[in-house]
C-alpha cells in the first residue's frame, strides 16, 4: 500500500526536506506520497491574511478557521472519511508515542496541520473531528513556533515503520521503545576502532561470546533506563 502524507501550512517549504535521504527514498519506491499545500492559496483578499485577534482578548494572533475550511474542502473533500487521519501537532495535545507511530504506520492517508502563530480557531478542530479521525499530538512539554517541525519528528517517525521501507527491519526490533522491547532506553554502541584517543570498546563485546554481551547488553539498558527514565522503569 502506498500513504499519502498531506501538509498544510503557510511555511509549506518546510517540507522539501521530505525529498532526500531514507524518506526521499520510500517516495522513490512508491512507499509513500508527499503533498506540501500553502494554506494562504485559499485565501481571497490582497493580503492573503490567515489570522486575527483572539476573540476574549489576549496577546498574539489566532488562524482563522475559514482558509482551513476551504482546504479541507480541496484536498480532502466535504464528505466524512474516518479512514483519513488527520493531525494537528499541538503542546496541548496527547503525547506521541512509538505505539502511535506504529498505528499510524499502517493508515493510507495522513493530512498534518501545522499551526503558527497563537494557534488554529478551535472550531477547525471541531470541525474535523465530524469529518475523519482527528489526533492532537505533543512531541513533548516544549514550545516551538509551530507545528511544521513537530509533523517532520512524527512523519519520520511512521514512515520508518512502514512495511519494506526500512532495508533490514531486524534494526527496528531491538530500538528503544520497539513492541517486546519492555521499554528499555538502547544501550551504548560501538564500532572500530577497538582503541580511539585512548579509549578501548568494551572487551565483553569482542569475545564474541554472545551470551554474555546480551548479558552486557541487557544490564547496560537497566542502568541508563533506571539512571534517565525511572518513569519507564515503573
Ligand atoms: C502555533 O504553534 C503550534 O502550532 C505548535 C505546534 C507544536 C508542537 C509542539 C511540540 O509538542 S510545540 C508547538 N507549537
Amino acid at each position: 500500500m502506498t500513504m499519502r502524507l498531506d501538509y498544510l501550512s503557510i511555511f509549506p517549504g518546510y517540507f522539501d526536506v521530505l525529498d532526500i535521504s531514507l524518506l526521499g527514498k520510500a517516495v522513490d519506491n512508491g512507499l509513500v506520497e508527499v503533498h506540501a499545500h500553502d494554506l494562504r492559496d485559499w485565501t481571497h483578499d490582497r493580503h492573503r491574511t490567515v489570522d486575527d485577534t483572539p476573540c476574549g482578548g489576549g496577546a498574539g494572533m489566532v488562524m482563522k478557521p475559514d482558509p482551513w475550511g476551504e482546504a479541507f474542502d480541496g484536498i480532502i473533500g466535504i464528505e466524512p472519511d474516518p479512514s483519513v487521519h488527520v493531525i494537528f501537532p499541538t503542546p496541548s495535545g496527547i503525547p506521541f508515542t512509538q505505539s502511535a507511530a506504529q498505528e499510524l504506520s499502517t493508515v493510507e492517508r495522513v493530512v498534518f496541520c501545522c499551526g503558527r502563530y497563537e494557534g488554529i480557531d478551535h472550531r477547525v478542530i471541531d470541525y474535523a473531528r465530524t469529518m475523519w479521525t482527528v489526533h492532537e499530538l505533543s512531541l513533548g512539554d516544549y514550545v516551538l513556533n509551530g507545528g511544521e517541525v513537530a509533523a517532520l519528528a512524527i512523519t519520520e517517525a511512521v514512515v520508518r515503520l512502514i512495511p519494506g521501507f526500512m532495508g533490514n527491519p531486524e534494526s527496528l526490533a531491538e530500538e528503544s521503545f520497539s513492541p517486546g522491547q519492555e521499554r528499555l532506553l538502547e544501550y551504548p554502541l560501538f564500532t572500530r576502532p577497538v582503541s580511539w584517543r585512548g579509549m578501548d570498546v568494551p572487551e565483553v563485546l569482542m569475545s564474541g561470546h554472545h551470551g554474555r554481551i546480551a548479558e552486557w547488553r541487557r544490564e547496560e539498558s537497566l542502568l541508563l533506563t533506571r539512571d534517565r527514565r525511572p518513569d519507564l522503569t515503573d
